[in-house]
């Protein structure tokens, strides 16, 4: 059995649909889905992250899947708390005697009962101390903000579980809205058009990759097309449809404007000193969503200001979540207890 003094300190991207760990001085170590498959009659734990994601739609009745965090937050306790040292313990395998501390993002709109809840399955299952931070500001210090900077940011982080406008400046959150609408949202949404549209039953990991591959708001896109398999049902056989990627255009539309709404209601908020700033530098995506083709500029189109997005922006929240965890007493004001 493994055994040390002191496990490596950790920061952790507890997201909806996926977990991202940060390993002390070595960098992002898992990157998994949120997920768990557990035995029907007696709710044992048979797979977690990327084992239980292959499962999903392909589960024999006495298996069922379980997602932990929904919308941001934690849904099942005992399960988030599982999973959690399920990677804990995949990272520092073993016992250790001085157990580690970590950094959680949380999304800035959760309540206090549910920051108690992250704070408290951490803890259980298996580190000694906790820091959460704004999932939104995380992304942020992600992709190169300074928590010194003035100057006022206006940043959009669209996940699988919220969708969140924030203005931040000087390591704060000015002004903010939050909706627990994202990619998840959407691939419900694809199950739904595909069922009343086309009579075809699709599963949630299908609709995941239309949203991916052909779900788009550029019109140079219209024609994009892809192959999409499922049952009919009609008669119940396996069936294949040519999808266009005009046809979702009525999902993707009004999530889109939906993100605009919240930005206009987050600029009415914004102190005029910081509104210069966003005049100047735009906006930045962060989070996985930020990933739909079209967005960012159907987004600018609306607002008329410019977006930046990083290469991989679902991994903006982690790396940022890193470099705190790297130099805690640099934002040690957001620091829970
Ligand atoms: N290329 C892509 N096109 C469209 N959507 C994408 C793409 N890549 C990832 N996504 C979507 O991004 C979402 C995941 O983003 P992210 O990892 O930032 O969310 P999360 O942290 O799990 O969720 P949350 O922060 O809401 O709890 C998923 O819905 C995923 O399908």
């Amino acid at each position: 059995m493994n055994f040390r003094i002191i496990a490596k300190d950790l920061a952790i991207d507890l997201g909806t649909s996926s977990i991202e760990v940060y390993k002390k001085g070595e960098g992002v170590v898992i990157c998994e889905p949120s997920l768990l498959v557990l035995d029907h009659q007696n709710k044992a734990i048979k797979a977690i992250g990327e084992p239980a994601k292959d499962m999903i739609g392909k589960t024999p009745d006495d298996i069922i899947v379980q997602k932990p965090i929904e919308k941001g937050v934690i849904s099942d306790f005992n399960l988030t708390e599982a999973m959690l040292n399920y990677f804990f313990q995949k990272i520092n395998p073993g016992f250790s005697v001085i157990q580690p501390r970590v950094v959680v993002c949380v999304p800035s709109g959760i309540t206090d009962i549910e920051k108690r809840a992250v704070e408290d399955a951490s803890l259980h299952a298996g580190s000694r101390d906790v820091i959460m931070v704004d999932e939104s500001l995380a992304a942020l210090f992600g992709i190169g903000l300074s928590p010194e900077d003035p100057r006022g940011v206006l940043a959009l982080n669209l996940g699988a579980g919220t969708s969140e406008v924030c203005l931040v400046s000087l390591n704060g959150i000015v002004a903010s809205k939050t909706m627990n609408l994202g990619g998840d949202y959407i691939d419900k949404e694809i199950v739904s058009f595909l069922r009343n549209n086309k009579k075809i039953e699709i599963g949630i990991n299908t609709a995941e990759n239309i949203k991916k591959e052909i779900l788009s708001l550029k019109i140079s896109d219209k024609e994009k097309s892809m192959n999409v398999e499922g049952r009919d049902l009609i008669d119940a056989k396996p069936k294949r449809i040519k999808l266009r990627s005009e046809e979702l255009a009525e999902i993707i539309l009004p999530f889109a404007d939906k993100i605009v709404d919240m930005i206009y209601l987050v600029l009415e908020k914004t102190p005029p000193e910081l509104s210069a700033d966003i005049k100047n530098d735009g906006f930045i995506m962060t989070g996985g969503l930020s990933n739909i083709k079209g967005l960012k500029e159907f987004i600018e189109k609306k607002i008329d200001l410019k977006g930046h997005v990083s290469d991989n922006p679902e991994l903006d929240a982690i790396k940022g979540a890193g470099i705190i965890l790297e130099d805690p007493d640099r934002f040690f004001k957001y620091k829970s207890r």
